[in-house]
């Protein structure tokens, strides 16, 4: 076997969402080939992608089919986090890819999603932070069990400079643990615009592949001031499938599709889809009506990311300072886990065929 054959057969292996072969795409590293034994690394746009197996699979297929039928192959994977960011010195310089969890309606399970689709793109491999921008609201404290806790600082040149806290093996930071509580409540205006723009360049954010953002609930001011100060990548939009949820997951949706925003929506989550029992897993009940937030997908003709169901221990889970993410509850996790991996490939394809965010003018 030569490593000209090995290629050869590999670049019949296609990356399903770039639309090319492995081999044309630069993803096949370290090709080492000794006697029957073919060892290679495929390097992919993000370590959560849910077509590892699949790539594998082609690969050894391809080389045993095209090359020798008796090759022994080793596919090992590594993942090169895909970015389109450009403006390194500008806000959040080491952040690779920003997404902003947003949703039309207070309620539906924003933070709850936000926080349990950064933990399962962490568990995937990727290193990610959260950022608590829900200024109105701030739920990180409680769902993560850190409210109180005073953030360190350090110092940048003249600036000092707030470090994010570590939970469960991610990056976290919220506005409601900078600010008092009882104030923000009432801040509006021109106070919360800057006390947002404050937060956002007032805390060190290191390396990270996903910084997920929980933005405040609905359409307002504080939107545009975060995607004024953010190159946001794009915006992932939580509904319930409920008919008042997805009128409201409309306005937002028309909100960053405007042509002045222009920030590409990443796609849509279903909460709150069906609740099942605990004592009856199988059980779906599709309490706030069936499918709502797929067939709004399919409208906007946006991806559709999953569905994540109804469950007492979310909400459990939550009011602990335990996420769900970090409970035994297998099926759930299996939800988010799909939705993450569904996430962090539609952010890929984003990236291979859209160039950067521009931060947003807004035109008074
Ligand atoms: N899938 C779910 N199953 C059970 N409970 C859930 C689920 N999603 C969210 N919850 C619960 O619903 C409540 C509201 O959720 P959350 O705070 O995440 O909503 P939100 O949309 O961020 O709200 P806000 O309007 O404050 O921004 C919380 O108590 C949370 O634990």
């Amino acid at each position: 076997m030569t490593q000209e054959q090995v290629l050869a057969a590999l670049s019949n292996v296609q990356e399903p969402d770039l639309g090319s072969d492995i081999v044309s795409l630069n993803m096949v590293k370290d090709l080492e080939i000794e006697g029957d034994s073919v060892k290679f690394t495929i390097v992919l746009t993000t370590p959560a992608c849910p077509m590892k197996d699949m790539m594998k699979n082609a690969s050894v297929n391809a080389i045993q089919l095209l090359v020798s039928k008796e090759a022994k192959v080793t596919v090992n994977f590594t993942a090169n986090t895909s970015s389109v960011r450009k403006d390194s010195g500008a806000v959040l310089p080491r952040v690779k890819n920003i997404i902003a969890v947003v949703s039309g309606k207070g309620g539906v399970g924003k933070s709850t999603v936000a926080a349990n689709l950064a933990l399962a793109l962490s568990k995937g491999g990727a290193s990610v932070g959260l950022m608590d921008a829900d200024i109105y609201g701030p739920s990180v404290p409680i769902m993560f069990g850190v409210r109180g806790e005073r953030p360190k600082m350090i110092q940048q040149g003249e600036k000092g400079l707030i470090l994010p806290l570590e939970r469960y093996g991610i990056k976290l930071m919220s506005i409601g643990l900078l600010v008092d509580e009882k104030n923000a409540v009432v801040w509006r205006g021109p106070m919360a615009s800057s006390a947002i723009r404050q937060f956002v360049t007032d805390v060190y954010w290191d390396e990270l592949d996903y910084l997920v953002i929980d933005m405040p609930p609905g359409t307002g001011d504080i939107h545009l001031t975060l995607m004024q100060t953010v190159p946001v990548t794009g915006v992932v939009v939580v509904t319930t499938p409920q008919e008042v949820a997805l009128a409201d997951a409309k306005k937002g949706i028309a909100m960053f599709g405007q042509a002045q925003i222009k920030v590409p929506i990443i796609g849509i989550v279903e909460n709150m889809s069906y609740f099942t029992p605990e004592e009856l897993p199988d059980n779906k009940y599709y309490i706030f009506g069936k499918e709502g937030g797929k067939r709004l997908a399919e409208e906007y003709d946006i991806p559709f990311l999953g569905q994540i169901p109804l469950v007492q221990g979310i909400r459990e889970g939550g009011d602990k300072g335990i996420p769900v993410m970090e409970s035994d509850d297998a099926i759930t996790k299996a939800a988010f886990e799909h939705f993450a991996g569904v996430t962090a490939r539609s952010i890929a394809m984003r990236n291979a065929n859209l160039g950067a965010t521009r931060v947003i003018e807004v035109v008074a």
